[in-house]
């Protein structure tokens, strides 16, 4: 079984939009919604790997950053433990970067079907603060 450690950005502007990117159709979870980020490589933290996600798939350098939420979560076919850090300062215009459509949405309207489903308890979170 494989076991993962992701790293993912909820990138948050003063309006209170959220960043949010689209999964490739031939990736897990194909075209669900998904705070952008990926896998946290061996030797990283996983600010690091936030980081360095961020800058590969929209382009924006994070400089202020929390952890919101850590969670695990078990697939049919992998478990994944979800680091999701709270991002309100970067440098750069975050945009598709990887050639996936990309869209800001108002933190209330978020949907938790349109994300994988690890992602429920994070959704719930955003919507009522
Ligand atoms: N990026 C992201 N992945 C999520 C979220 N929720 C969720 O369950 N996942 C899962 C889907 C994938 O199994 C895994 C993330 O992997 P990824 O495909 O983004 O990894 P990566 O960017 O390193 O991609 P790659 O180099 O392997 O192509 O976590 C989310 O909100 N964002
Ligand atoms: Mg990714």
């Amino acid at each position: 079984m494989k076991q993962l450690q992701i790293a993912v950005g909820i990138i948050r502007n003063p309006q209170g939009e959220i960043f949010i990117t689209q999964r490739a159709s031939d990736a897990h979870m194909a075209n669900k919604l998904e705070f952008p980020g990926g896998k946290i490589e061996a030797g990283e933290t996983p600010e690091q790997a936030l980081v360095r996600e961020l800058e590969e798939e929209t382009g924006i350098t994070a400089t202020e950053f929390t952890l919101f939420e850590k969670l695990a979560y078990q697939f049919p076919d992998r478990h994944i433990t979800l680091w999701f850090f709270m991002v309100e300062g970067w440098e750069g215009e975050p945009w598709g970067k990887e050639g996936q459509p990309g869209r800001w949405i108002a933190q209330k309207a978020l949907v938790a079907a349109d994300f994988p489903p690890a992602n429920e308890p994070v959704i719930s979170r955003l919507q009522q603060s």
